[in-house]
Parts: structure tokens; C-alpha cells; sequence
């Protein structure tokens, strides 16, 4: 019964659980009380009706506002916006109307934008301009003239996109840069920044039964009978069950960090994504106890982190740690130096079936 709950009842039936991320950081608003949070509820379910995606839950803390979506997730702070979307979505769609709700708030001038995905399991069911990832940067030059894109991974097999531009290598929107851009390059990474990202793939099917209706009646019995809440147990807990599969999860706690799980469980094209910019200076036992929670038969990393972060100068560490453990085989490992970021890309597959 559970396995064919969770195995495809009928054949057509398919999920892309692969989300695309942006994530934008403005420069200082030009108004002293400009911050994104103040923009509403109303106007924010305006400009996700260009994604095709719904509000379905909300907790905020004097940091952070985090909307869980019908398809994954949006974080809000005071000077950055996030938005992980799966499915069919189409978060590029949204991004001239957050640029006008930004100018509400005084924020004019982009300093870091990042648009990442991993390669679509299905990429031809997507919608316009997602259909594929040249498709989606065209879309990108449209509206931000000197993004730069890269793949990372191999471009036949499993890889990751990402377009992306950084102060002080781009200016802003040419109609709406505003003339104040004085900020000297030493200041530019103030704030620590990191963000981790693991995407797992071929998940044990008996971890993948408790995010299931038949198993639990609600998110947060999920949260607690697989372990989610024991990965980050600072963060306060915003999860939703779907009916009849799948589980999404906000986290955040009170240094303003969050965490996110996204889980599509059906075994034909099982998918979960951890993310969290949670500050550490080695992500080894965060990765490992990921790991361990949802069992994955393979999983791709990537953390970036800028000059001020805790986790930049120990990336490579990180690396040469996490390749020694021997369950894991590791098929793929780039680093790239963006301009104010380190990048670390890696790409595991399981090399036994102990997981001990
Ligand atoms: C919870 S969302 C999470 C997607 C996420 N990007 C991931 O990591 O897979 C997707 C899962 O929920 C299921 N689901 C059930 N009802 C859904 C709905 N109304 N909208 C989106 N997903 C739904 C999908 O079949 C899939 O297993």
C-alpha cells in the first residue's frame, strides 16, 4: 500500500521537485525607513501570481520574514529577497515587478544577484522562459545587461547553472541607478554572507514515507519523526504536509538565519533540497547529518561565501575532509572566485550501502 502510494499510481504522473533559486541583495535604500518588509502581504501574492505559485503559510521574527509556498519558498529581509520555486514555476517572470516594489522601499541599485538551478530531471515540461538554462539567462540580459553565466558539473550528465553579478563588477538597472553609488569596495561585504545548498536525489524509500499523508497527518509529526528538527535546533519550525506526498519546511532563528527542506518523495523522481545560510566556520557535520536524515543515493553541494563569512577561508578544508569519508565517491569538484564570493561546487554519489 505504502510503496504504491508513493510509486507512481499512474505512469504520466511526474513533479519536478529541481528549484529555481534567486536570491537579490540591494544596496542601501536611499530612505531611511526603506526595508522589503514593509511591502505587503497583498502585493507580494500579486507578484507571485506571475511565478504561478501561492502562499501557504508565514512566520517572521524581527529578522527575517519566511512565506512557505505552494512550490517552496520565499525569504524576506531587510535589504535581500529570496525565492526558491519547483515545479512548473516561472520565478523569472516576477522579477520586474520586484524591482518596482524594491523602488517603494528605496532600493534602486542591485549589489549581488544570484539565478542557480540544477539540471531539470523533466526540462521540456517546463514553461517559457525556463525551458532551458539559455533560455533563462537570455531572459536574464533582458534586464540585467552585464550578468555573467557558468555551468558547473558536467554538461552532459548532472550540473548546476548559475548567472549571476556582484558589485562592484555591475551597476544597476540603467533606469534605476541612482547617482549615490559611494560606497568604497572595503565596505562592500559588511555583512557575513554564506549559503549552503545540498540537492539529493535517489532517496531510501523508507525515509521518504514519512513525508506522506498515509504515514503522518501534519508537518510537524513529519518534522519530528525524521529529524529535521535536530539538523538546526535553534530554528523555529514553519512545515507543511501535502496531500497525498510531499513536505516543505521554513526555519529561522534569531541571528536572522534561516534553513529550508523541500521534499518530493515519490520514488520514480524523489527529490530533497536542504538550504540555510547559517554561519559556521566547517560544514562537514551539517552535511553529514543531512546526509544521514534523508539518505540519498546522490547529492550535489554548493556553499558560497563572501570575504566577511566565517565559512570563506575554510571551504577548501571542507573539501578535503568531506572527500576522505568513505562512503562517498566524489565525481565532480569546482571552485570558482566570483568577485566579492568563493564558490564551492561538489558532486557525490554513494560508494556503499552502509550507513553507519
Ligand atoms: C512539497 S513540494 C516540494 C518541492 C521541492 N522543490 C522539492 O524539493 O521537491 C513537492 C512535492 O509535493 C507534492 N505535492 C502535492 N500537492 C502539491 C501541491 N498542491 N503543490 C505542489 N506540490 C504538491 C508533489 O507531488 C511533490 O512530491
Amino acid at each position: 500500500m505504502e510503496e504504491g502510494m508513493l510509486g507512481t499510481s499512474s505512469e504520466s504522473h511526474f513533479f519536478e521537485g529541481v528549484e529555481k533559486l534567486l536570491e537579490i541583495w540591494f544596496e542601501d535604500s536611499a530612505k531611511l525607513d526603506g526595508d522589503l518588509r514593509n511591502i505587503t502581504r497583498i502585493e507580494w501574492e500579486k507578484l507571485l501570481c506571475h511565478v504561478k505559485c501561492e502562499i501557504i503559510s508565514f512566520k517572521k521574527n524581527d529578522f527575517i520574514d519566511a512565506f512557505l509556498l505552494s512550490e517552496s519558498s520565499m525569504f524576506v529581509s531587510k535589504r535581500r529577497w529570496i525565492l526558491k520555486t519547483c515545479g512548473t514555476t516561472t520565478p523569472l517572470k516576477c522579477l520586474e515587478q520586484l524591482l518596482e516594489l524594491a523602488k517603494t522601499q528605496g532600493y534602486t541599485v542591485i549589489s549581488d544577484i544570484f539565478y542557480s538551478r540544477k539540471n531539470f530531471t523533466r526540462p521540456e515540461v517546463q514553461n517559457s522562459p525556463h525551458k532551458g538554462f539559455y533560455e533563462e539567462v537570455t531572459y536574464l540580459d533582458t534586464i540585467f545587461p552585464e550578468g555573467r553565466s557558468y555551468c558547473l558539473g558536467s554538461i552532459n550528465l548532472e550540473c548546476w547553472y548559475l548567472y549571476t553579478f556582484s558589485r562592484p563588477d555591475v551597476k544597476a538597472l540603467p533606469d534605476l541607478l541612482v547617482a549615490e553609488q559611494h560606497k568604497q569596495k572595503d565596505n562592500v561585504d559588511a555583512d557575513p554572507d554564506q549559503t549552503i545548498e545540498i540537492l539529493m536525489q535517489h532517496l531510501d524509500k523508507d525515509v521518504m514515507l514519512a513525508f506522506s499523508k498515509s504515514r503522518f497527518a501534519s508537518g510537524p509529526e513529519a518534522t519530528t519523526h525524521s529529524g529535521i528538527d535536530q539538523i538546526l535546533p535553534d530554528m523555529i519550525i514553519d512545515d507543511f504536509l501535502f496531500d497525498p506526498c510531499g513536505y516543505s519546511m521554513n526555519g529561522i532563528n534569531e541571528q536572522g538565519e534561516y534553513m529550508t527542506i523541500h521534499i518530493t518523495p515519490e520514488e520514480k523522481f524523489s527529490y530533497v533540497s536542504f538550504e540555510s545560510n547559517v554561519a559556521l566556520n566547517n560544514y562537514t557535520k551539517l552535511i553529514n547529518q543531512v546526509v544521514r536524515t534523508f539518505k540519498p543515493g546522490k547529492f550535489i553541494v554548493t556553499i558560497f561565501a563572501n570575504k566577511s563569512s566565517l565559512a570563506y577561508e575554510t571551504m577548501k578544508e571542507l573539501e578535503i575532509e568531506y572527500s576522505t569519508l568513505s562512503n562517498w565517491r566524489r565525481t565532480d569538484m569546482q571552485c570558482c572566485n566570483f568577485p566579492s564570493y568563493n564558490l564551492l561546487f561538489a558532486q557525490y554519489s554513494r560508494a556503499v550501502e552502509n550507513w553507519t
